[in-house]
């Protein structure tokens, strides 16, 4: 992504641990450095455990980092009271895989959709009718939907429904996680369909966490990999298929072509299991699964290493051919 784009959100060196059992630390991310722009796309994908819900938690101020910062239009939100948090948090919206979990089954879509804008009082009672019409509208609902309740819906309508509801507060930034991961294909592609539009007219900045690259490359200007909670390469979206180096990254693209990525399971095209996030061997975190692992790898963690615009890759094999 080029300078001439505007900067969102920044994240710099975030590092978050958790306990874990017999006094281990777990890592979850370990340095993640990543840029969101205004109007873009940025993807994340990853195998299940790599991280990304967690990095997404500390995007969204659910969770602070044990470290790092996360500079929105340059001002770090890592330690902001809980009335500043609340004041940021409009602009930054998140849309989940499991839109039930979030509404109330006894309220109605009107209520649903219009809550946020109550909550936040950008809207009077009387105008909650007449609002929650608009955003269907925008969604490509019918009005009539106002009147009923989310389980009367389908997995997509009620999709919709979030994405409606996300947006009614007109955020700078869009947090998908997995967003339309329970979907079927057909319906999938109608809720990215949607996004995108929404996304071109309103320049917001989306974040669409995801563990399905061939989904994510059709539309995100930037992705980023990530595995055992590092970021291990970072590729313009158009070029993930055709120029991606990092071999974690070729082994997604292979399986994209092999199995449509089921979350639970292990990537077909690579032999070994991923090691346990309590476990991540010293040196690079891909080495027992890696086909050009040297002694270096085993020793060294290598850097993100910039090898074209916007394309990163940490990884000595691809440093020492591309030299
Ligand atoms: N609150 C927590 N306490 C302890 N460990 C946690 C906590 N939250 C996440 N983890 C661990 O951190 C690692 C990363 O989890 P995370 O949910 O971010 O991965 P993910 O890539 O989003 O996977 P999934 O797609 O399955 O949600 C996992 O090993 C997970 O068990």
């Amino acid at each position: 992504m080029s300078e001439n784009h505007e900067i969102v959100m920044q994240a710099k060196h975030i590092v978050k641990q958790f306990p874990a059992s017999r006094g281990r630390t777990l890592t979850a991310c370990n340095d993640i450095n990543l840029t969101m722009y205004k109007g873009k796309t940025l993807g994340i994908v990853g195998e299940s455990g790599c991280g990304k819900s967690t990095f997404v938690r500390m995007v969204t101020f659910l969770e602070k980092p044990t470290s790092g910062e996360i500079l929105y239009h340059g001002k770090n939100i890592t330690g902001l009271s809980k009335k500043e948090t609340w004041e940021n948090r409009q602009n930054l919206q998140m849309v989940f895989q499991d839109p039930m979990a979030s509404f109330n089954p006894k309220m109605k879509i009107r209520d649903i959709l219009t809550e946020p804008l109550m909550n936040y009082k950008k809207i009077k009672r009387n105008e909650r009718d007449a609002k929650a019409r608009e955003l269907l509208r925008m969604v490509e609902l019918p009005e009539e939907f106002v009147d009923r309740y989310p389980h009367n819906m389908s997995g997509g309508q009620r999709q919709r429904i979030s994405i409606a509801r996300a947006l009614s507060l007109e955020p700078e930034i869009l947090v998908c996680d997995e967003a339309t991961s329970a979907l079927d294909v057909s319906v999938q592609e109608s809720v990215i369909e949607l996004l995108v539009r929404l996304q071109k007219e309103k320049n917001i900045c989306m974040i669409f966490i995801c563990h399905d690259l061939a989904l994510i490359r059709s539309f995100a200007h930037q992705i980023a990999v990530m595995y055992l909670g590092h970021i291990v390469e970072t590729i313009p979206g158009e070029d993930v298929s055709g120029n991606a180096e990092h071999p974690y990254t070729k082994a997604l693209v292979g399986a994209q072509f092999s199995v449509h990525m089921d979350p639970a399971k292990k990537i077909e095209s690579i032999e070994s299991e991923a090691p346990s996030p309590l476990d991540v061997p010293v040196g690079c975190p891909f080495q027992n699964r890696c086909e050009h692992c040297t002694e270096q790898c085993k020793k060294e963690m290598p850097e993100l290493k910039e090898i074209a615009p916007g394309h990163e890759v940490a990884c000595f094999y691809v440093e020492n051919i591309t030299k």
